[in-house]
């Protein structure tokens, strides 16, 4: 199996490393295009691979697609990153024309290439990456939801004072500030629903905290986080190199689920060798209905800037 990850920053190296790491794929492509950042961030990781106990080869290219033929996976971590203050939305003026870039080197190079895109604003360039690329759309995964749902779990751990492995939930919707939606009405702590655990007052933390925990971050290092969005990449490439089928959320486009169409939006799908396998479709609240709408509503909006 063999990956590519364009952007090679924070987000992309750590993509790479969490990758190689979990043994599990033979070949790992780093693509910058600042000259030789790729190839030294690819050199510095495979000179961990006999500490760390890896056989994945990390190799880096400065804007060589060529050299990323053949890829089955592609990550998209390209642009800029968001700074203190701004939105992801606020991205959409530079990232929207490296994406397209990307995304149609890739396919030259990759024709039957399943994309996992994670600049921003994601579910917008999810979006286009639809529009620009031609490929059948179980290939087009956008990372947002695992991101938010592993902040999620961590929020509803540090609420309940439990172990992370004890607990469980889903993030779905938009991955922006205010279009979120985790789950709280399906969260358990070893199927027990957390909301027998938790206060109104808890429950609303949980909820407020988990929908800005990449503003949080982006506020305290300066820049926008990279551990657990490369982790989240991890584990969603390992569920198609290993044919896991695992139910994950992640950013799809719809064609009538959860009553959407021509949108790309965070939503439940078994994830597999042929990328997204099906949409689950699971039953909200009417209150969670209404807030997936609007969440929808401003997404459509923002795609609305896009120029193809
Ligand atoms: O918050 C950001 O701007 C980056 C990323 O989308 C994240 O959630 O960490």
């Amino acid at each position: 199996m063999k990956v590519t990850v364009v952007g090679a920053g924070a987000v992309g190296a750590s993509c790479a490393e969490y990758i190689a790491m979990k043994n599990f794929c033979s070949e790992v492509v780093l693509v910058d295009i600042k000259e030789g950042f790729a190839e030294g961030k690819a050199m510095d990781l495979m000179q961990t691979a006999s500490l760390n106990g890896f056989d994945t080869k990390i190799t880096g290219t400065t804007g060589d697609y060529s050299k990323t033929a053949g890829s089955h996976v592609a990550v998209i971590t390209s642009g800029i990153p968001r700074k203190p203050g701004m939105t992801r939305e606020e991205l959409i003026g530079i990232n929207a024309g490296i994406v397209k870039e990307v995304t149609e080197n890739l396919v030259k190079h990759s024709p039957e290439v399943i994309i996992i895109v994670v600049s921003n604003p994601m579910d917008t360039m999810a979006y286009l990456v639809h529009k620009t690329s031609g490929l059948p759309k179980h290939k087009i995964i956008g990372m947002g939801g695992a991101l938010d749902s592993a902040r999620f779990k961590y929020r509803l751990a540090e609420a309940l004072e439990a172990p992370i492995s004890d607990v469980d939930g889903m993030v779905i919707a938009a991955h922006s500030d205010t279009g979120m939606l985790p789950l709280l009405s399906k969260a358990t702590r070893n199927g027990v629903p957390v909301t027998e655990f938790l206060s109104d007052e808890q429950q609303k933390y949980v909820i407020e905290e988990t929908k800005v925990g990449g503003a949080t971050l982006t506020k305290l290092l300066g820049t926008s986080a990279w551990y657990a969005p490369g982790a989240a990449v991890s584990v969603m490439v390992q569920a198609i190199a290993c044919d896991q089928k695992k139910m994950i959320p992640c950013s799809l486009m719809l064609e009538g689920e959860y009553g959407q169409n021509d949108i790309c939006l965070g939503v439940p799908a078994i994830i597999g060798a042929n990328g997204v396998e099906s949409i689950v479709n699971v039953t909200l609240t009417a209150e969670e209905q209404l807030k997936f709408a609007e969440a929808a509503n401003a997404v459509r909006e923002v795609n609305g800037d896009l120029k193809f």
